[in-house]
């Protein structure tokens, strides 16, 4: 087992609410209510602008320039892949660059992102992919899992969404940081640290289901 595969068991309760989310079902199924998908994708938008940043500060945490590389393939596919995927994903619904960027952040996208840069801040490199572990590797298990079941559900409108995160693309992104997650883990995880580890990603995990909760919430 890698160091991903063993969190996952040991934050089994925490991974299964965030990646079997409702709005990750809805999703799946097409029947999420599209002001939903448009707050969570704006909202998203914001998000990414501080995970590029966290990613950023990887590079700054790194003691290696290997390491330095991941973090700045993290920073590339957000920069130049997923903010302007979501600027696609919006113009379709007649969403405009400016309005999305003028938007303010809601109170769960605050507290996921700022979460994410204390740990890296206060932490070392693997406090950082701990607490970044859950949003880049669980997007890849909801992305994979929702085209292989989304194959009875004709003309999803959510189709472009589960084909950029299934996609080989990402795929690879992910499986790359899997890899040097475990690489981390293997230079300086100790036995003591790891409930410090565990706790990171199970508040990550916590924090992303929050993030789609504030979807799900937009039609009230
Ligand atoms: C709330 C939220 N969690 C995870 C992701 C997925 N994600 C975040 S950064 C990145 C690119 C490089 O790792 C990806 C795929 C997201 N978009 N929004």
């Amino acid at each position: 087992m890698n160091l991903f595969e063993r969190l996952k068991v040991d934050a089994a309760p925490q991974w299964q609410d965030y990646t079997k989310h409702a709005f990750v079902e809805q999703l799946g199924s097409g029947k999420l209510p599209l002001e939903c998908f448009k707050h969570y994708l704006v909202q998203d938008y914001l998000f990414l602008i501080q995970f590029a940043r966290a990613y950023a500060l990887g590079i700054y945490k790194s003691p290696a320039i290997s390491d330095m590389r991941h973090s700045l393939e993290g920073v590339k596919a957000i920069l130049d892949v997923e903010l302007e995927l979501h600027i696609e994903i919006c113009g379709r619904w007649g969403m405009r660059r400016e309005e999305i960027e003028l938007a303010s952040e809601d109170t769960p996208t605050m507290a996921y992102t700022r979460f994410v840069l204390d740990a890296g801040m206060s932490g070392d490199l693997l406090d950082l992919q701990a607490a970044l572990a859950p949003c880049v590797l669980g997007y890849a298990e909801i992305g994979k899992r929702l085209q292989l079941a989304g194959s009875d559900v004709p003309e999803n409108p959510y189709q472009r969404w589960i084909q950029e995160y299934a996609g080989e693309g990402y795929q690879g992104l992910a499986d790359g940081f899997e890899a040097w997650f475990d690489t981390t883990g293997e230079q300086v995880l100790t036995t003591a640290r790891y409930p410090r580890v565990l706790s990171l990603f199970e508040k990550a995990c916590r924090l992303e289901s929050d993030f789609w909760q504030m979807g799900l919430n937009a039609t009230q």
